[in-house]
C-alpha cells in the first residue's frame, strides 16, 4: 500500500529555472491496485516516480509505503520496498552478468550479503520455470550474458526480476516506450500477467492512451504537477482514447502527446 499526501517538489527554487515538479499532489494505492499514469510532457510524472522511490527528496508533504514514513530513507533504503522497471531496456539489468545471475542478484535484493552468485539446483529450477512463462526461450539461455538480449527481452527480464521479491510497490516508467510496437506489445501483455499473478500494486507512466486503459484498475492523469482527472476502475471501462482526451482538452492549455495515436 502506498499513500502519498501532498507531496511537493521545485527544482532549482529562486533561480531563472526554477521547475515546480509536484505541487501538493496526493494519491493513495490500496493493496494490489495497478494505476496507470498519463499526462502532458513536463507533468511531473517521472518526479513523481523519483519521489517515491527516494532518487529526489521532495520538499513538502509524506510519502508511506506499507504504513511506514519513508521520506527520511534514502534511494538505496528503500529499494526492499520498490520494483522498478525504467524506459531503458539497460537500465534494468547488469549486461556483463548471465541470465541466471541478474536473477539471482533479484532474488537476493534487500536480504543480508555474503552469498555471492552461486546458485542452487532449486533456483535453477525455479528460474528455468519463471523463463519458460515468458515465452521468449530464456529458459535455454541461463549463462547467455545479458548484454545478448534484445531490448524487449531484457524488458521481459526486468519485469520478472522486479516482481521476483513481490516488492511492496512496482514503479514502471514507460518501459515499453523504447520498443518496437510488436516487442512493446508483448511486453505490455507481460506486465498484465506479472502485475495479476503478483497481485502487485502498481504505477505506470505511459504516453500510450490505449495501454493506460487497458491495463490496471485505475487512472490517473497529471498536468503541471498534480492529478486533474481520475477514474476508477468502473469509469476506466466505460472510458474510450477520445474520451480521454476530451477530458484533457478540457484542461485549459494542454496539449496530451499520445505517441500510440501518431503510430
Ligand atoms: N533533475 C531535474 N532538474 C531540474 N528540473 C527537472 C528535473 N527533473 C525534472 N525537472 C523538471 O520538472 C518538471 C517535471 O518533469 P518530469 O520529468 O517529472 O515530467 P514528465 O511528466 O515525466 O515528462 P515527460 O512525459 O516529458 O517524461 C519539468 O518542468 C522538468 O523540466
Amino acid at each position: 500500500m502506498l499513500t502519498i499526501d501532498r507531496i511537493e517538489k521545485t527544482f532549482f527554487p529562486g533561480t531563472v529555472n526554477e521547475r515546480r515538479a509536484l505541487a501538493g499532489l496526493s494519491l493513495t494505492l490500496e493493496e494490489g491496485d495497478f494505476v496507470t499514469v498519463i499526462g502532458s510532457n513536463g507533468a511531473g510524472k517521472s518526479t513523481l516516480l523519483n519521489a517515491i522511490s527516494g532518487r529526489y527528496a521532495v520538499d513538502a508533504g509524506v510519502i508511506e509505503i506499507d504504513g511506514q514514513r519513508v521520506n527520511r530513507l534514502k534511494e538505496h533504503q528503500r529499494a526492499k520496498y520498490i520494483g522498478r522497471v525504467f524506459q531503458d531496456p539497460m537500465a534494468g539489468t547488469a549486461p556483463d552478468l548471465t541470465i541466471e545471475q541478474n536473477l539471482a542478484l533479484a532474488v537476493r535484493r534487500g536480504k543480508p550479503r555474503g552469498l555471492g552468485l552461486a546458485l542452487s539446483r532449486a533456483l535453477r529450477a525455479r528460474f528455468r520455470e519463471e523463463l519458460t512463462a515468458l515465452e521468449l526461450g530464456l529458459e535455454h539461455r541461463l549463462t547467455a550474458k545479458v548484454g545478448l538480449l534484445s531490448g524487449g527481452q531484457r524488458q521481459a527480464l526486468s519485469l520478472l526480476m522486479a516482481g521476483f521479491t513481490h516488492p511492496s510497490i512496482l514503479l514502471l516508467d514507460e518501459h515499453t516506450a523504447a520498443l518496437d510496437p510488436q516487442r512493446a506489445a508483448l511486453v505490455t501483455e507481460l506486465t498484465d500477467r506479472i502485475v495479476s499473478q503478483g497481485g502487485l500494486t502498481t504505477l505506470m507512466v505511459t504516453h500510450n492512451m490505449e495501454q493506460a486503459l487497458r491495463l490496471g484498475n485505475r487512472l490517473v492523469m497529471m498536468h503541471e504537477g498534480d492529478i486533474v482527472f481520475e477514474a476508477s476502475a468502473e469509469e476506466k471501462r466505460r472510458l474510450t482514447v477520445p474520451g480521454l482526451l476530451a477530458e484533457f482538452a478540457k484542461i485549459k492549455g494542454a496539449q496530451l502527446d499520445d505517441r500510440a495515436l501518431l503510430a
